[in-house]
């Protein structure tokens, strides 16, 4: 969306950048500039990832330290050695795209509405977080969450916790080979985000194992996506509008077309550049709420196409357990710094029977 969302009425009066939080657009953040300005980023750290693979507890406090310096002022950051093998990667970038050229026909047969739990295929303009774009969202998605045969660590569900979980569908009679590659990609990058998770804990000085009794089966949902070019002169779509993710953090691969954008304290939009081999990885809200608001989630967007080029990205959402009840930290709250958030149970939340 860029500049064409800022909302100008005078020359004297504040502008202002609205995007979509808690279900509703309108939230809206003010656009600050010379002396008003705030000390804020203007550009995206990347972070090495390789000291969460020690074995020495020192040194991964030391990445996590590093990562919770990032997630208080930036709540973005690209990772790299992140020790997703590229060819896996590669391998759900070529399924994806195969499927989406597939006749919108065939597609529609798994149509997000034929499913429960709303997991499948999404037409292009079927979304529209900004209602001031008024024919929509140019993308098309393909969703599905948490699958216990393809966990790493397969945690034996009860039958009332197996419930929770949404059955996903797949277009398994016409495309086999889009289950295997994409589900093949979810599992990898769901260990990846179990061992954030434990980053994430250590730099909010809990033990590293904190939120481990409540990722057993977490809420873990892939949207894998083409973003079609558009025409310039076509103001009435966007890319996705201004946002923040509601879950616990995303982790985001991005090919090289670029688009997406967040935006800084100042209501400045900062460009996050495809980088080669790393991911994107921004806290959610559910992380804001248990570290009490010290690592932020921060707002993002993605502008339309309008090159030649199709932009795929493939993000992942990692939740928390579906009867998880997690509390604001207790090193994140305190007498002076009293919890400004419910605890956090998405089973509530989803109105789940537990
Ligand atoms: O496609 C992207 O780069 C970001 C997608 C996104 O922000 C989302 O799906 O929540
Ligand atoms: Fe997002």
């Amino acid at each position: 969306m860029s500049s064409t969302t800022v909302v100008t009425t005078s020359e004297n009066e504040p502008q202002y950048e609205y995007f979509y939080q808690d279900g509703r657009f309108g939230a809206k953040r003010q656009v600050l500039t010379g002396d008003k300005a705030f000390k804020t980023f203007t550009e995206i750290p990347v972070v090495d990832l390789t000291l969460a693979f020690s074995e020495n507890l020192e040194d991964r406090k030391k990445l996590a330290r590093e990562i919770a310096e990032v997630f208080e002022t930036v709540g973005f950051m690209y990772i790299k050695n992140h020790g997703v093998d590229q060819a896996i990667t590669d391998e759900a970038y070529r399924v994806t795209k195969e499927y989406f050229d597939l006749p919108v026909e065939k597609k529609m047969q798994n149509e997000v509405w034929k499913n429960e739990g709303l997991r499948g295929y999404q037409a292009s303009n079927s979304e529209r977080l900004d209602s001031r774009f008024k024919k929509g969202e140019a993308k098309e998605g393909y969703v599905f969450s948490y699958d216990e045969e393809w966990d790493m660590v397969p945690p034996n569900l009860t039958e009332v916790q197996k419930a929770m979980h949404y059955v996903n569908q797949w277009p398994d009679d016409f495309f086999p080979e889009f289950k295997k590659g994409m589900m093949t990609y979810w599992s990898h990058v769901l260990t990846l985000g179990r061992r954030l998770m434990r980053l994430f804990a250590l730099g909010l000085d809990v033990d590293e194992d904190y939120f481990d009794k409540m990722m057993r089966a977490p809420l873990a949902t892939i949207r894998t996506h083409r973003y079609a070019p558009t025409e310039p002169s076509n103001e009435d779509e966007n890319g996705i509008g201004a946002h923040t993710d509601f879950e616990t953090f995303t982790m985001l691969s991005q090919d090289s077309v670029g688009g997406l954008e967040i935006l800084n304290l100042n209501g400045q939009w900062i460009p996050a550049p495809p980088i080669e081999g790393t991911f994107v990885v921004n806290v959610g809200d559910w992380l804001q709420q248990a570290s009490n608001g010290r690592f932020v989630s921060t707002v993002h967007q993605v502008k339309r196409v309008t090159g030649n080029k199709p932009r795929y990205s493939i993000p992942f959402f990692f939740g928390l357990d579906f009867d998880a009840y997690c509390e604001v930290l207790p090193t994140c709250q305190s007498s002076d710094n009293p919890p400004k958030y419910e605890p956090i149970n998405i089973a509530e939340k989803m109105k789940l029977t537990m």
